[in-house]
């Protein structure tokens, strides 16, 4: 079931013009389904339902207050990567008792502000963090929750930008090196050691990579049970990919029944932090074409938005599906999707077969993870609005920046 959906010709969200709220509230912006982002979250809960769990929403794919609240609403969990994304997901009415930190560089004001929150989890990532921790929960006269956040060391078979359970990635600890730091983690007294997490990477679609990562964390999991270290969780991380194109990912249910038959008997409690799949596809980004032009063969549709919006084309070659929101007849050629912005990488979507012309609306697919969550001001470019849709109502969840606000808390010398 597919929210956005052409109505005699015309492209709706649920039940929405799309073409009415760009008249309504102009171009760009960003729209999101309420309908869908509650979908594909219940499509996860439901998948371990019957095991006991915490579904903690990755913040950073989307972390807009209104799409916090629906999570929180739906009692959702969060995994947050910063103090920032803590005060929103506290703003929006989320429950810090069900939010697990993650992240290789927290510093002492953002565990500070943690432990006085009262989190769920700190997903520590390197034995420098755990000592700092130690330091700040005892000065505080609290205990941090922890869990050691494991590399496994296995290929994700993702973009390379985007894979993070490589020895060579930054993140996590070796596992040749995870039972001295869970040893040491637990002889602190400002530590209580909870669980086990990892996250191999972002936009996998095929369940092996996990269940090789699960095997991995399990074997330490027994081997830590035997020496006294208790573990009472499991954080298998995010990354659960979706489709941009044809990937075919696997859904919830199945990523979910593999993870928890290899679980076998064991009672740990498993965390989920996924952000692209509940997100990815519950959002467009909505452009108008302002010109087309010909350089020699090359065809350009010079869009209003640009790589500061939606930033993954350019930083990954992400592939985005454009469509427009009132197909016409005629000829198709083949265009490049390009911005405003002075960068020859500011192109949203190269060689499209598409009949288009000046004036135009065009959809950019699967845009509600990493789109506005990633953008910036790049060429004094106020950051766009965000709708949310619900059923037949639009609400503004965020108003586009003004001019005004691009130059907010800068001074000229006296
Ligand atoms: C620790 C951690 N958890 C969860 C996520 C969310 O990943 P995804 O959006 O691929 O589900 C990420 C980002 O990749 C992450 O780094
Ligand atoms: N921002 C990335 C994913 C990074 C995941 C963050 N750990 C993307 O758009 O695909």
């Amino acid at each position: 079931m597919d929210y956005f959906q052409y109505r005699d010709g015309e492209l709706f969200a649920e039940e929405c013009s799309l073409s009415q709220l760009a008249e309504r509230h102009g171009t760009p912006f960003y729209c999101y389904s309420r309908a869908t982002i509650e979908r594909h979250w219940h499509a996860f809960n439901n998948a371990v339902k019957d095991h006991p769990h915490l579904i903690c929403y990755a913040v950073k794919a989307n972390s807009n207050l209104a799409v916090l609240n629906l999570m929180a609403r739906m009692g959702s969990g969060f995994d947050i990567v910063s103090g920032g994304e803590l005060a929103r997901v506290i703003e929006a009415g989320g429950d810090p008792a069900k939010v697990v930190f993650s992240g290789v560089g927290k510093s002492v004001e953002e565990m500070e502000q943690a432990l006085n929150a009262g989190i769920y989890c700190f997903n520590v990532e390197s034995e420098a963090e755990l000592e700092r921790l130690n330091q700040v929960a005892l000065r505080l006269g609290k205990v941090a929750p922890v869990s050691v956040r494991v590399n496994p060391d296995v290929d994700a078979g993702t973009h390379p930008y985007i894979s993070t359970g490589l020895t060579e990635n930054k993140f996590g600890i070796p596992m040749s090196q995870a039972v001295e730091v869970f040893k040491t983690a637990a002889g602190l007294a400002g530590i209580a050691v909870k669980g086990v997490d990892c996250h191999i990477g972002s936009q996998l679609i095929e369940i092996p990579p996990f269940i090789d990562a699960l095997e991995r964390l399990l074997g330490l999991i027994d081997q830590l049970q035997g020496m006294g270290i208790e573990i009472e969780h499991l954080d298998v991380g995010g990354g659960l990919g979706v489709n941009y194109g044809d990937e075919n990912p696997p859904h919830p249910d199945q990523y979910a029944a593999a993870l928890l038959k290899k679980l076998g008997d064991r009672k740990l409690k498993l965390i989920f932090e996924p952000g692209r799949a509940i997100m990815a596809n519950a959002g467009v980004l909505v452009t108008k074409i302002e010109y087309l032009k010909r350089n020699g063969d090359k065809r350009f549709a010079v869009v209003d938005a640009a790589m500061n919006d939606l930033l993954r084309p350019a930083l990954y070659s992400a592939w985005q599906n454009i469509i427009p929101l009132v197909p016409r007849e005629g000829q198709e050629h083949s265009y490049d999707v390009v911005g405003p912005i002075c960068e020859t990488g500011d192109f949203i979507g190269k060689n499209r077969m598409l009949s288009l012309a000046a004036g135009d609306l065009l959809a950019v697919r699967s845009a509600g993870a990493y789109g506005f969550a990633m953008a910036s001001n790049y060429n004094s470019r106020p950051r766009v609005a965000e709708i949310m849709v619900d059923s037949s109502q639009d609400y503004v969840v965020r108003a586009r920046e003004s001019v005004q606000q691009l130059w907010q808390g800068e001074q000229k010398l006296p």
